[in-house]
């Protein structure tokens, strides 16, 4: 056994001991250390001096009781959470995640995976998460404004413009950043730089509310340009119907692809005319509806409730899982597979499972990890920060035109960095690599910090 292969094995027993029954955070750790075996062995340093035993510890878990009052006036209480992963390349940045399945486990992988995400943007911006076990689904807007302002009220004492910056992500849009900002202003100091994705009207960016959609998109437009292809009269299908989901099914028709079909937890719709995304943006951005609602506006469509569109059996061309992690299993990446998929690339946050990652693999489908493809939307928070710094809003050109760049460059440096280390296409090894690279080069110029 070589000496990195016995470092990584000490250090995954240890984890495992350490993170029992995480089992969200340990996958994200297995995707991980075997992919940048290579790169530690060109760095001896590294392994001599432990480096990694301090990049997987995070430096901060923040736990926190959330009480709040229901509209019949009963209290409730919530877990919150902020994991301050880590810091070396700049203030903590991520978002908050609204959502009934929020356990620690969940929040220390999706901060893990934040840190490499954020190094790849080559902005200054360390590695967080958060969230709380809240279900916003049913609820009032008084419910929602409620829990906003009791999360705040503790979690502003952590948090900063230049210490910790959260986003949004599942469950937390506009309207809970609004009422979240609106607390902190009470409890601290105006300064609309410690959030990001806020409304327009008080410091929000155009063009974060597309960003990690489009991000996600001109990824894979990048790598077709490779195959010498475009999106011209590709089929594509994309779960979830959220924020990242209509926006890249928004610049996929844009580029002339055909989105056959799209989901919520409920189900999925296929529309074998291409969806149509304004009735998308009509339930989901207006109703606040169920995908289901589709069919009253399209009634040839096909409604299957209770199933995984990655069940759905029809002509394939390109994936983009938008939901939630684990999305796709090893039998539901064969059926893409049987389906004829080619690139799977990922806007949510470790939708696939380890198994079906390796399928890819050994099936040569391109497979681009979502801590470089769905980088677009926290590149573009970082943005919003900028422009709160400088107190000067953006036009939504200038935003768009800099997030193609940033996305250009991450997809440029995943396939540059898989083959500088004989991996050639192995986007998910470029993307770690890469994105740890930076962070051990900082944490070990600044010293046991
Ligand atoms: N909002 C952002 O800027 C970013 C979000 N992400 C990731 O993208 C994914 C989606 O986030 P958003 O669009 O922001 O959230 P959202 O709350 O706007 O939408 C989530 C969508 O996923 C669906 N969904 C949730 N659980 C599901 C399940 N078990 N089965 C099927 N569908 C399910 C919901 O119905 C909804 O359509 C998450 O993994 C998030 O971490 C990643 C990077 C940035
Ligand atoms: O915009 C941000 O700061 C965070 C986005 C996010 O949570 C993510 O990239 O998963």
């Amino acid at each position: 056994m070589t000496q990195v292969q016995g470092y990584l094995d000490q250090l995954v027993a240890h984890i495992e001991k350490q993170n029992s029954g995480q089992e969200e955070y340990l996958q994200a750790i297995h995707e991980f250390l075997p992919t940048i075996y290579p790169y530690l062995e060109s760095h001896p340093e590294i392994v001599e001096r432990n480096v990694l035993a301090l990049l997987l510890e995070p430096e901060r878990l923040i736990k926190f009781r959330v009480p709040w009052q229901d509209d019949q006036g009963k209290w409730q209480v919530n877990t919150g959470f902020r994991v301050q992963y880590n810091s070396a390349l700049g203030p903590y940045k991520g978002g908050l995640r609204f959502h009934p399945t929020v356990n620690e486990s969940i929040m220390k992988f999706l901060a893990f995976e934040q840190i490499f995400k954020n190094s790849l943007t080559g902005l200054p911006i360390g590695g967080g998460k958060g969230g709380s076990d809240f279900d916003p689904k049913g609820k009032s807007d008084a419910e929602i404004m409620s829990f906003c302002q009791s999360f705040m009220t503790e979690l502003h004492k952590y948090i900063g413009p230049n210490t910790d910056i959260p986003a949004g992500d599942i469950g937390v849009g506009a309207r809970e950043i609004g009422y979240l900002f609106g607390q902190y202003k009470r409890l601290a100091q105006y300064d609309a730089g410690v959030l990001t994705g806020k409304p327009l009207a008080y410091w929000g960016s155009l063009g974060r509310t597309e960003a990690t959609g489009y991000g996600l998109v001109y990824f894979v437009r990048e790598l077709l340009k490779d195959m010498k292809d475009s999106f011209k009269g590709k089929r594509v299908l994309v779960s979830g119907s959220g924020n990242v989901a209509i926006y890249a099914m928004e610049k996929v028709i844009q580029l002339g692809g055909i989105v056959l079909a799209c989901s919520d937890s409920n189900g999925y719709v296929y529309d074998e005319n291409g969806i149509d995304l304004d009735v998308v943006k009509q339930i989901k951005e207006q109703q606040r509806g169920r995908i289901s609602e589709y069919l009253t506006y399209k009634p040839t469509a096909v409604y299957e409730e209770n199933h995984s569109i990655w069940e759905l059996s029809t002509a394939v061309d390109i994936a983009l899982p938008c939901a939630t992690q684990n999305e796709i299993n090893l039998e539901l990446a064969k059926n893409l597979a049987k389906n004829g998929v080619q690139i799977v690339a990922e806007g949510a946050n470790m939708p696939t499972t380890l198994e079906a990652v390796h399928f890819y693999e050994e099936q040569g489908i391109l497979y681009c990890p979502g801590k470089a493809a769905n980088a677009g939307g926290v590149a573009v928070s970082a943005l919003e920060m900028s422009q709160n710094a400088q107190r000067l809003p953006w036009s939504k050109e200038e935003v768009d035109d800099k997030l193609e760049e940033i996305m250009t460059h991450i997809y440029e440096t995943c396939r540059d960095t898989a083959s500088k280390y004989g991996m050639e296409q192995n986007f998910l090894a470029g993307a770690n690599i890469a994105g740890v690279e930076k962070v051990i080069t900082a944490m070990m110029s600044q010293g046991l910090v």
